[in-house]
């Protein structure tokens, strides 16, 4: 099965850009910034990675990020993500970044956006990996916040093709960014939103009706209202489930657990994704690898959640065609 989910190729749709900081790189950067960080070798920062909640692993993301100042720092960022795509058959990837973190800081929006912008150009060059940007809104900051972010992509919006919603779910309901996300929706970004990871199914219900999300990131717990089921399958909505993130957040107590499979046999169009790998502890295969062994996963199990990557992705049409044959392709290959 190793093998078989090695070979097969994948997009991801969820993967936090700056959750993607390795520590090797974190101390590279954070040494030719001159920027003290409070770990002095890998083995403590890794040690300090044992969260018990989002917020845990929040604070600890949030301080990584405070290395990067530069241009090249998140150029650098996005080639070490595109070589983990390279590395693990990712052919598209949909890769959310948080202004804020940055602006917030004092560094300026275009310095983010032209980082990434150059990785994405030279990682489709070396690897012919394609990949959209999702850009997200930190939702413990308020909705004036983010509308000032939705102002300083205009200048780069043909480069954006949606808008999330991430950070501290307990008491930011998706209800709190309703003005904005419609605002985003103008300008021609495709809505999605973090809903149901910690938080309860009404803020999925929210993500769903109140801000019109093409698509539910995490929304684990949509299993607790058998309406809100029945909703997500008949408007056809996927979900960018994350099984090592939810286990290292606690939101899974063990793998055996994972609401992944219980998703698939309702019909529920789930994909896998890493969401913070460098935090959580794998990149993409070992996120099917995990999930598959604890679950017990088929073949066609796994196929069916490859199909559900490209085929709930924001890829054109003429793409997701072309990747479809190359996963049938490899199926075929491989048996
Ligand atoms: O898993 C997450 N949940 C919410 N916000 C986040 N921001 C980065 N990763 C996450
Ligand atoms: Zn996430």
């Amino acid at each position: 099965m190793k093998d078989f989910i090695a070979a097969l190729p994948k997009a991801e749709l969820h993967l936090h850009i700056e959750g993607s900081f390795e520590p090797e790189l974190m101390f590279e950067i954070a040494q030719r910034n001159q920027i003290e960080i409070p770990y002095k070798t890998i083995d403590e920062v890794k040690k300090a990675y044992q969260f018990s909640c989002l917020q845990d692993f929040l604070d600890i993301y949030y301080a990584g990020a405070g290395v990067l100042i530069q241009e090249k720092d998140f150029y650098d960022l996005a080639m070490a993500y595109y070589q983990k795509c390279y590395e693990n058959n990712v052919i598209h990837t949909e890769i959310m970044f948080d202004p804020q973190t940055h602006t917030e800081r004092g560094i300026a929006f275009e310095t983010v956006i032209n980082g990434l912008q150059k990785a994405r150009l030279d990682a489709k060059e070396k690897w012919g990996i394609n990949s959209l940007f999702i850009m997200s809104y930190l939702r413990h900051l308020s909705e004036e916040s983010a509308f000032e972010t939705l102002k300083q992509s205009l200048p780069y919006k043909d480069l954006i093709t949606s808008v999330g919603l991430d950070s501290s779910e307990m008491g930011n309901p998706p209800a709190k960014f309703k003005n904005v996300f419609e605002a985003s929706v103008k300008e021609g970004y495709i809505p999605v939103a973090h809903a149901g990871e910690e938080g309860p199914a009404e803020y999925i219900w929210e993500a769903i009706d109140i801000l019109k999300v093409a698509r539910i990131d995490h929304g684990n717990r949509c299993l607790e209202d058998e309406n809100l089921v029945q909703e997500i399958v008949k408007r056809n909505l996927a979900l960018t489930v994350c099984p090592l993130s939810n286990l290292e957040l606690r939101n899974t107590d063990v793998m055996t657990n994972h609401p992944l499979k219980r998703l698939l046999d309702r019909d529920i169009k789930a994909t896998v994704n890493s969401d913070d790998p460098a935090y959580f502890g794998g990149y993409m295969n070992a996120n099917f690898q995990a999930v598959q062994e604890a679950l017990d996963l088929s073949k066609e199990d796994i196929i069916t959640l490859v199909k559900n990557s490209f085929n709930y992705s924001f890829a054109t049409d003429e793409q997701k065609k072309y990747y479809l044959e190359k996963v049938y392709e490899a199926v075929a290959d491989f048996n």
